[in-house]
């Protein structure tokens, strides 16, 4: 331990308050933890730091030096090494994780220039919906909207899959009201369907550079109907192979690349 760094004890306690409140706040429990969520690393650890969140409190084995990204505002606590492994969610712990204030943001936030919104419509494994945050991040999405019934972006496995997408990229809860106010906005209205039935284009078909929001649907049942009967558009991605229709995620990333491409080359064709 790098006692130069604080003179505060290590906690080898399981019951101190500090460690229930950073398993809570691994556990997704909003109010145990004071709304507080949890990470764990170095790399998301280094990608909140690079990205501007409020950490409230790095927690730290003893057998580690703090690492000097960590602004001298930061409180830290040091704990036993079992203590360290006992609270967090890994295998091979690296032995650091913090506390940080979640963003809250508003619709208004994913409206900005030229529109393009991936709305997460009821997935529910943490996993695709992280990896939907990273693609939207990579292809310039202007935010994501999620459904009730989503899961949370700040789920442990969702955090991870994001690689710290979710620290830049605003995920907005919205009902089905927002989404419907997106079309007075003049934002068109895309559903993501896995058939190629009556009335659905193919993706390069669409035009995707004019402000959109994609409608990806949940893993199982895909869209609802109340959701298609919102939707200016059907797009399609075609698979020529024998599958029914393509992960969430991996469907989300496609018709984002299709869109950025889009986008690029209307905005050559303008210079
Ligand atoms: C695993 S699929 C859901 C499959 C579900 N059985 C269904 O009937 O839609 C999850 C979501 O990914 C999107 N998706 C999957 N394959 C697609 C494809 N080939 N083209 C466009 N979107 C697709 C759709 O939004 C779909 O709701």
């Amino acid at each position: 331990m790098a006692f130069s760094e604080s003179a505060s004890a290590v906690i080898t306690s399981r019951s101190n308050a500090r460690i229930k409140q950073l398993r809570a706040a691994f556990a997704g429990q909003a109010r145990l933890s004071g709304g507080l969520v949890a990470i764990e690393g170095d790399n998301l650890l280094n990608e909140a730091l690079r990205s501007g969140m409020v950490l409230k409190t790095i927690f730290i084995s003893e057998r580690r030096e703090l690492p000097r990204s960590v602004p001298k505002s930061v409180e830290v606590l040091w704990l036993a090494n079992d203590i360290f492994a006992s609270v967090v969610e890994t295998q091979s712990p690296q032995g650091i994780a913090a506390l940080l204030v979640p963003p809250v943001h508003k619709l208004d936030a994913v409206l900005e220039k030229t529109p393009l919104i991936v709305v997460a419509a009821g997935l529910q494994d943490p996993g695709n919906l992280g990896t939907l945050i990273r693609s939207a991040e990579a292809f310039g999405a202007t935010g994501i909207l999620s459904t009730p019934g989503t899961v949370s972006a700040w789920n442990q496995k969702a955090l991870r899959a994001s690689a710290g997408s979710v620290f830049r990229t605003p995920v907005v809860a919205a009902t089905l009201e927002d989404l419907s106010s997106l079309k007075s906005q003049g934002i068109q209205i895309a559903a993501a369907v896995a058939e190629d039935a009556y009335k659905v284009i193919p993706a390069h078909k669409a035009d995707l550079s004019q402000p959109t929001a994609i409608l990806i649907g949940n893993e199982g049942s895909g869209l609802s109907d109340e959701l298609l009967a919102l939707a200016d558009i059907f797009v399609t991605i075609p698979c020529p192979g024998r599958v029914e229709s393509l992960n969430a995620a991996i469907a989300a990333s496609l018709l984002l690349y299709e869109a950025a491409q889009q986008r690029a080359a209307s905005s050559k064709t303008k210079a």
